[in-house]
């Protein structure tokens, strides 16, 4: 907070709102959250093609490519994954200040570092999409031989494994990737938005 004693916020000329109205819709975050392996990825990029393909202004950020440019000084310990989400949290809101829709794929796995990236939208911008699927299906989906690498010690602080997920209680949504196929996992979040009158 002392660093930002003598900064004062400026407010744009162009607002929010003028960016939503010409582009037609509105601007929220789908933050997907939870375990590596579980379809956050698969299901934000198949998000993002059905808002490419309906002309929506939409964007993916994803764990991996974040932190192979913005976080690249950043590991996997409790702080480094707080300031990680904190930094994503910010990024985000920049996108919907720029009128587009932000799907955030990130393990995010601690609620208070969630609550925090929350309370930085606006009622109903944040939506909380809690990618579900049991360690043992993400284990043997295993997209990457991280859980075969960490299993053999050799990726420490592994979530699942030696690093905690904390569940959320209320997230807006609730996906079972062992359940759902990824059509049907998009289809349940595009009738949410739709239903909140975010499209
Ligand atoms: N120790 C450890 N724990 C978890 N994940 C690891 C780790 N080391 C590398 N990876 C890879 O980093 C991706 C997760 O990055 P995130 O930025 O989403 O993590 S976090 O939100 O800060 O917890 C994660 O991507 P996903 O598999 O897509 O979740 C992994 O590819
Ligand atoms: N219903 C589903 N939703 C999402 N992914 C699924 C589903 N069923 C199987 N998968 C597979 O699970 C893996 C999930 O990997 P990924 O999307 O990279 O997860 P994360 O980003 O959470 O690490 C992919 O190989 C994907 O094809």
């Amino acid at each position: 907070m002392e660093n930002v004693k003598n900064v004062v916020h400026q407010g744009y000329h162009v607002t929010k709102e003028m960016r939503q109205q010409s582009n037609k819709h509105g601007s929220f975050v789908i933050w997907l959250t939870g375990l590596s392996g579980s379809g956050k990825s698969t299901i934000a990029n198949a998000l993002d093609h059905f808002f490419y393909n309906n002309d929506y202004h939409a964007f993916v950020l994803d764990g991996d490519n974040v932190r192979l440019g913005l976080n690249k000084n950043l590991g996997f310990s409790p702080d480094d994954r707080k300031e990680n989400i904190r930094r994503v949290g910010e990024v985000s809101k920049l996108f919907v200040e720029a009128g587009s829709i932000v799907m955030a794929a990130f393990i995010s796995p601690y609620i208070q570092d969630r609550q925090e990236v929350r309370s930085l939208f606006q009622q109903g911008e944040f939506i909380e999409v809690y990618i579900k699927c049991s360690l043992e299906q993400c284990e043997q989906r295993d997209p990457k031989g991280l859980y075969k690498k960490a299993r053999k010690g050799e990726l420490p602080d592994f979530t699942g494994i030696t690093s905690p997920y904390e569940i959320s209680t209320s997230p807006e949504i609730i996906i079972e990737t062992d359940q759902l196929t990824v059509e049907e996992s998009v289809d349940k979040i595009i009738n949410y938005i739709k239903a909140n009158q975010l499209i």
